[in-house]
């Protein structure tokens, strides 16, 4: 969870390519801990903007401080070695091997050797590299997911409190981009980290996110979690911008305790005599999509109290005296149906 000191904080920021703002005085403040989304169409300024945290690019007007010191203090190769920065093209070191590539900035900093060594393996294998197998082998060895994973094991490997990410999983074809992603969310310490990453992709975006910034023209569209973008949007933009994969989102957003409200906190349950197992069991904070997935396993239950494919959800933590809950297909969509309606007309 975020804690109180901003870690980064951009005031009023704006940069120019000639007559043309492609940043225009766009603010935000991050905590440790936090995963900020640039998110917006082709050429709407997410890469620059991202480039300004770490100076890559100077804004024109306005300030970026990291722990409360301004950038501009700090010598651009310093500031850059304490954060980390992962690119689409990956940017590998095509003679250094794959173990070489991700000591790189560890070393410069002077970690012991034996240090580096020891971290250079772990996040090997952390991200599905043996390097036994891998880390005596060449960037050009590798398939392109491979390499992003070095990619990100190297902007992983000092440790830096805040990774700036542009486009990370781009190159990749759907089904790699999607485990990798999975990967990534579920590395424990990037749950310290404050991350800001850019993407076009909006599934990406709402998968990663604590919060998205939507830029257009290079101007803030709106600040928010995934959830206040979908269902409370800035503008027409905003609202628009999501149309085309709404319900998807929706899914993916809500919970079970946000479409369950009643069924969760009433004490009428008597279903408590059928319940079976806790492998088809998920706790109110899965999202509709998940209950989903499972619901549509061969596993799922099928017998009482329902004939149809059936999982169960767990009662919520505050309320430990509740027995779980049985959840069918019709009872999930009724409940997040009636769920949508109520949050999309308040
Ligand atoms: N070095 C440069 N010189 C001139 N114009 C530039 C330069 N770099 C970027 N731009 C322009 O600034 C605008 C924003 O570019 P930027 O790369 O930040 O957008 P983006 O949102 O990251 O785009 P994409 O999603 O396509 O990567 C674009 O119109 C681009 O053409």
């Amino acid at each position: 969870m975020p804690q109180d000191a901003p870690v980064i904080e951009a005031h009023h920021l704006t940069r120019y390519y000639g007559a043309q703002a492609v940043v225009q005085d766009v603010s935000f403040t991050l905590q440790a801990g936090e995963t900020l989304v640039l998110l917006g169409p082709s050429g709407c300024g997410k890469t620059t903007l991202l480039r300004m945290l770490n100076r890559l690019i100077e804004p024109d007007a306005g300030t970026v401080t990291i722990n409360g010191q301004d950038v501009r203090q700090q010598q651009p190769e310093q500031l850059r070695r304490g954060i980390g920065y992962v690119i689409q093209q990956v940017g590998l070191l095509p003679h250094y091997t794959v173990a070489e590539n991700v000591a790189v900035v560890p070393q410069l900093l002077g970690h012991p050797a034996a240090q580096v060594a020891a971290r250079t393996e772990e996040l090997l294998r952390r991200l599905h590299l043996p390097p036994e197998r891998y880390g005596r082998q060449y960037p050009h060895q590798l398939s392109g997911g491979q390499q992003q994973r070095v990619g990100l094991a190297r902007a992983l490997a000092a440790d830096p409190p805040i990774i700036l990410l542009d486009e990370p999983f781009g190159a990749l074809d759907p089904i790699t981009r999607a485990s990798i992603r999975r990967e990534f969310r579920e590395l424990p310490e990037l749950r310290r980290k404050t991350v800001v990453l850019v993407t076009h992709d909006v599934t990406e975006a709402f998968e990663l996110a604590d919060r998205i910034l939507l830029l257009n023209a290079g101007q803030t569209q709106q600040l928010g979690t995934p959830h206040e973008l979908l269902f409370r949007p800035a503008n027409d933009f905003v609202r628009q911008f999501f149309e085309a994969e709404r319900l998807g989102l929706q899914l993916r957003t809500l919970r079970l305790a946000d479409v369950l409200t009643d069924e969760l906190s009433s004490s009428q349950s008597n279903s408590i005599n059928h319940y079976q197992s806790d492998t088809n069991t998920l706790p109110p904070s899965a999202t509709i999509q998940a209950a989903l997935e499972l619901l549509s396993q061969p596993s799922a239950t099928h017998g009482p109290p329902a004939p149809e494919p059936m999982v169960w959800v767990s009662a919520p933590g505050n309320r430990p005296d509740l027995a779980p809950r049985p959840l069918t297909y019709a009872s999930l969509m009724t409940a997040f149906g009636r769920a949508v309606q109520q949050l999309s007309t308040v």
